[in-house]
């Protein structure tokens, strides 16, 4: 049975008493049921809650199922397929978390943050927010104090702030702002003011995300929920909220998961922004249920097209591998063996920029004169692109890619 808003049922109700109280005595009956989660939060006289229903148990259950497919085709993967993957999925991320707010980015912007965000010290556009994000696993540790969110902010918008954005506060905003509907010109919410209420939240907020007995997926949307609802800053509380969901996410889901989320929500905007509204309809009275089960929904998507994209991925590099066996004879195995890590590079890297000779002799454990004629002889043939300067970058030639017809 699908889970009916507080303002459903008050909708659907028979009783001639007002609208307000009954739903109130509703918010207080499933505030207080047993499969009832609750934050300890409250906004707007209400506590921000969720309800276990059987629709998320089941969510669960699945998310979990897709996962080990997920982990399952993810240990399939060759070395630079995998760590070309993770560069593709930490560039679309950049690249639609920032889309969703409007702010544009270029594919050769994203792919020279992506090279920068390797680099200590170096920075160009984005690059912070892609350092972020490619070592969001191995640094997994969610912020501990008020300082640490501030500081995850300074790194998530990095220079992408206009004047009237700098934050004013002690740490946070000083002034109000508010979330505007630009289609209808109306606002939809105000964020918590002044800033010591955002203080208190946000201290609330840390509490809570570093609980350890609620489900994920709920305590996952929740905590995205009142981060939003608090909005702490003038400008970039989506792409910083975004960001500790993914952060929250790698706890529980696989990295591809948490990388993937972005791309689904722009995909999805306007539920994305239903959702919130929903949960501070006034006779929802914060019962957050549906979020969750909005976010579910977004993670079960992003799940399901990473499971198509590796499996497509992974079909079309075993074709050309075979391909490569019985038709390119004439070459050696180093030969056949560089154009095959080439290619998984051009294959699950969109933001490709190739590999250096480093990388093919690493991922093929060869010396420096082998890899060298190698080189030079596939570039004689024609199957290898030579571009850059220090390092120089070799990738998957379209001649190569024509013969394998590979787009
Ligand atoms: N009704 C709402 N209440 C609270 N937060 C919301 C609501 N609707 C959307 N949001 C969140 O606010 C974000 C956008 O907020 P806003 O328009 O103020 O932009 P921003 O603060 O500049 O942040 P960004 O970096 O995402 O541009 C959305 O991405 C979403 O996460």
């Amino acid at each position: 049975m699908q889970y009916q808003t507080i303002r459903k049922y008050v909708a659907m109700s028979t009783s001639t008493r007002m609208p307000a109280e009954q739903a109130e005595e509703e918010y207080t009956r499933r505030l207080e049921n047993f499969a009832s989660f609750r934050s300890g939060i409250t906004f707007a006289d209400h506590e921000v809650f969720a309800i276990g229903t059987a629709e998320i148990q089941n969510l669960h259950v699945t998310l979990e199922k897709n996962e080990l497919e997920i982990h399952q085709l993810w240990s399939t993967l060759p070395t630079i397929a995998a760590h070309s993957y993770l560069y593709d999925l930490i560039g679309s991320e950049l690249q639609t978390t920032n889309a969703i707010e409007g702010v544009h980015s270029t594919h050769q912007e994203i792919a020279s943050a992506l090279e920068k965000a390797r680099i200590p010290d170096d920075h160009t556009r984005f690059s912070e927010f892609a350092h972020l994000l490619l070592n969001i696993e191995s640094h997994s540790i969610l912020p501990a104090s008020l300082t640490d969110v501030r500081s995850l902010y300074d790194h998530v918008i990095q220079g992408e702030l206009s004047p009237e954005n700098i934050l004013d506060g002690e740490l946070f905003r000083a002034q109000k702002v508010s979330v505007w509907d630009d289609s209808k010109g109306t606002q939809l919410h105000s964020g918590l003011y002044p800033e010591p209420r955002i203080h208190e939240a946000l201290t609330q907020w840390l509490h809570f995300i570093h609980r350890d007995d609620i489900p994920p997926l709920i305590q996952i949307a929740l905590s995205h929920y009142i981060f939003e609802y608090i909005h702490p800053f003038y400008d970039g509380n989506g792409r910083t909220g975004r960001y500790l969901m993914a952060l929250q996410l790698t706890q529980f889901f696989s990295l591809g998961t948490a990388l993937s989320l972005s791309t689904v929500i722009a995909d999805a905007k306007s539920q994305y922004a239903h959702a919130f509204d929903e949960v501070q309809h006034p006779l929802n009275c914060q019962d957050a249920t549906t979020f969750c089960l909005r976010i579910g929904t977004f993670i079960e998507t992003a799940q399901t097209s990473l499971i198509l994209q590796l499996r497509e991925k992974l079909s079309i590099l075993e074709s050309a591998t075979q391909f490569m066996t019985q038709h390119f004879t004439d070459l050696n195995t180093t030969e056949r063996n560089t154009l095959e890590i080439l290619l998984q590079e051009h294959l699950f890297n969109r933001y490709t920029s190739g590999l250096t000779r480093t990388d093919i002799m690493n991922a093929l454990d060869v010396g420096h004169k082998k890899v060298k004629n190698t080189l030079d002889h596939l570039a004689a043939l024609g199957y290898i692109t030579i571009e850059g300067k220090r390092p120089i970058r070799y990738s998957a030639s379209t001649k190569l890619r024509d013969e394998l017809r590979i787009s």
